[in-house]
């Protein structure tokens, strides 16, 4: 799969691992910064890497900071994104299995590079579950987003 990945200076790290692990795993990674440790704000780059998602350049994201929080609030200000953060593997397949997430948050401070790439890799190979139900629910999240005011 051709994905784009991100980070803040909390997760930049932990990003050059998942990268490693991603590409070894044959996607096709592109990474949209920080390239560096040095501190960046993570809506910049989580801006950046949705950017990415909605013009179809990619098929997915994932986002690494400290918590992961920051990333999936930011990425989940942007329409069309449903980001979330996934700390078990279980929540990395299942969000996109019935949530059609499109975009994964990890936090570097929270979880280790060997969990890192498990998680990662129960993400990028999760679909979406295409029946009635998940399509109703994820028609609603379009909705909400349409209504926003
Ligand atoms: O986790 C984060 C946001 O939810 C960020 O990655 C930062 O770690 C957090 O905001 C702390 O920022 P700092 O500049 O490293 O103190």
């Amino acid at each position: 799969m051709k994905l784009a990945i991100g980070s803040d200076h909390a997760g930049w790290a932990l990003k050059g691992g998942v990268i490693a692990h991603l590409e070894a795993l044959g996607h096709q990674v592109v990474d949209v910064g920080s390239h560096d440790a040095n501190p960046v704000d993570f809506p910049d780059i989580a801006q950046a890497l949705t950017a990415q998602v909605l013009s179809g350049e990619v098929e997915r994201g994932i986002m690494v900071c400290g918590t992961g929080v920051g990333a999936a609030i930011a990425a989940n200000k942007v329409r069309g994104i449903r980001a979330a953060v996934c700390h078990d593997v279980h929540s990395s397949h299942q969000s996109v299995e019935h949530d059609d997430v499109n975009v994964m948050c990890i936090g570097a401070q929270i979880v280790g590079p060997w969990l890192a790439n498990d998680l990662v890799t129960a993400f990028l190979d999760a679909r979406f579950d295409d029946n009635e139900d998940y399509r109703r629910r994820v028609r609603k999240l379009h909705d909400m987003e349409r209504d926003l005011k």
